[in-house]
């Protein structure tokens, strides 16, 4: 079979039905991704494929960061100064050894679907690869806006701090028709969450500032917050994103989160028991908001963070130095909080990911204790960040179909923060075709094109334009 052909990852016949008949025409929506607003309303064109591709700061590619260094390639042409040819020139000579990471198909189908090459990217074919898309990156098919066009994106979630002004969300709106897609906040208040960080007390003055309310205690935080809520509503949001790298349950009281609100503000040393504390407290609060204006909650634990402190020094967050985590009992301390926010009717509709699979069955299986108002109100997160993969995303899909409904699955995002990366929902597409294709090609379930064509549709888009509310 060539690479990349039509019915590549496709395996059987139901499975290329389902794929090219349902899957393949449905549009995307893109409800998690850390695409920068500000580039898609300035909508540039890009000098060089490495600027779209590779990049540098904090909206690069780390994905492609992690391999190159894996491959002995120096910083300076990752993310530091190097020159961009030499860039692309290192990026061919790492991916022409990534037989069997997610990164080598990608690659290939980016150049594909965009540029229409379909050479084998090596360093042999570099040089003419570099020439060839970098003319087409000058043109006005390259510019971001477009290239969510040709993608068939009709909503685009970026990740958005709860103190921003949305500034470029707002004149996106007013050019929504014009674009023929949306560009929707999603809140993501880890500045809140992790008050160890360095500048918290500055965090909330800005908070505080934006949102027009005193921040003197947990309540004040709280209705902040809410402010905020009311705020993103404006801009089409309807959607939290929330990072839990790790995560304990401990209930306290308001003035006990007072105290420690305090003491963080005055960057004294907090106990872990105090910082467990504020989270559950923050996290708890959080629920309730989200419930209250009918938002979807996300979650995103188990991850080790900046485990390379040089280089966290040297380059900031979100450079491709975070891993797995290993917190076994995660989900047992999620489940905790879960109980006690419902046993408050106060479970708000939540996608649960984590980025260490061992937590899947024990999330798939506790998420089913609360299935109540709504279909499918809680969900099993599209297998994230390093599980993006044929594994990991055959996996995700077998859990939440052996412990809960596929059917009623949101389906994939791209979790990107490059324009290029819209192949990865075909890619999802065809690992969802050739699964219950094969489920039918043993038996599994019936041999019905219309009934898993519906299925397929339904998982690839109806679902999550009926379930997060962005088409009110
Ligand atoms: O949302 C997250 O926490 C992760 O997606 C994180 O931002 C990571 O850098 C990423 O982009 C994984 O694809």
């Amino acid at each position: 079979m060539s690479l990349l052909n039509d019915d590549f990852l496709l395996t059987n016949d139901m499975a290329k039905k389902l794929f090219h008949d349902h899957a393949e025409k449905m549009p995307i929506i893109d409800f998690h991704c850390h695409l920068e607003p500000k580039e898609i309303y300035e909508n540039k064109n890009y000098d060089n494929i490495t600027q779209v591709w590779i990049n540098e700061g904090n909206f690069g590619d780390h994905y492609k960061w992690r391999l190159m260094r894996a491959n002995g390639v120096k910083e300076d042409l990752i993310t530091g100064d190097g020159d961009d040819y030499e860039k692309f020139i290192a990026w061919a000579k790492t991916i022409e050894k990534a037989f069997g990471n997610p990164l080598y198909e990608w690659t290939h189908l980016e150049l594909r679907r965009f540029f229409g090459i379909d050479d084998v990217f090596s360093e042999k074919t570099a040089p003419a690869i570099w020439e060839k898309a970098n003319k087409m990156l000058a043109t006005e098919d390259f510019k971001p806006r477009n290239l969510i066009k040709r993608s068939n994106v009709e909503v685009v979630c970026t990740t958005d701090d709860p103190a921003s002004d949305l500034k470029y969300h707002k004149l996106l709106k007013e050019e929504e028709k014009e674009n023929g897609f949306k560009v929707l906040p999603a809140m993501r208040p880890d500045a809140v969450f992790n008050l160890t960080s360095a500048g918290y007390d500055d965090y909330l003055k800005q908070l505080s500032a934006i949102s027009g309310k005193d921040i003197n205690s947990f309540k004040d935080l709280m209705a902040a917050l809410d402010q905020r809520f009311d705020f993103f509503e404006t801009m089409g949001g309807s959607l939290s994103d929330h990072g839990l790298n790790f995560f304990r349950f401990n209930k306290a009281s308001d003035s006990e989160v007072d105290a420690i609100i305090k003491k963080a503000r005055n960057n004294e040393d907090l106990t872990e028991t105090e910082i467990d504390k504020y989270q559950t407290m923050v996290v708890e609060e959080l629920m309730k908001l989200n419930k209250k204006h009918n938002w979807t909650m996300q979650f995103h634990m188990n991850v080790i963070r900046d485990a390379n402190k040089p280089m966290l020094k040297a380059f900031g967050s979100n450079g491709g130095f975070d891993s797995m985590g290993t917190q076994a009992d995660i989900a047992d301390q999620f489940m905790k909080l879960l109980i006690d926010m419902q046993s408050e009717n106060e479970l708000p509709k939540m996608i649960l990911y984590s980025l260490n699979p061992n937590d899947w069955l024990q999330l798939a299986s506790g998420m089913g204790d609360f299935q109540q108002d709504g279909v499918q109100k809680i969900q099993l997160g599209a297998a994230w960040w390093f599980n993006d993969t044929y594994t990991g995303m055959t996996n995700q899909l077998t859990t939440m179909a052996e412990q809960s409904l596929l059917s009623n699955f949101v389906g994939m995002l791209t979790d990107s923060r490059s324009f290029l990366s819209y192949p990865r929902h075909e890619y999802f597409r065809r690992v969802l075709c050739n699964l219950i294709g094969t489920w039918a090609e043993r038996g599994q379930v019936p041999e019905d094109e219309e009934l898993l064509g519906k299925m397929v549709e339904d998982i690839s888009y109806n679902n999550a334009h009926d379930y997060f509310g962005f088409y009110k």
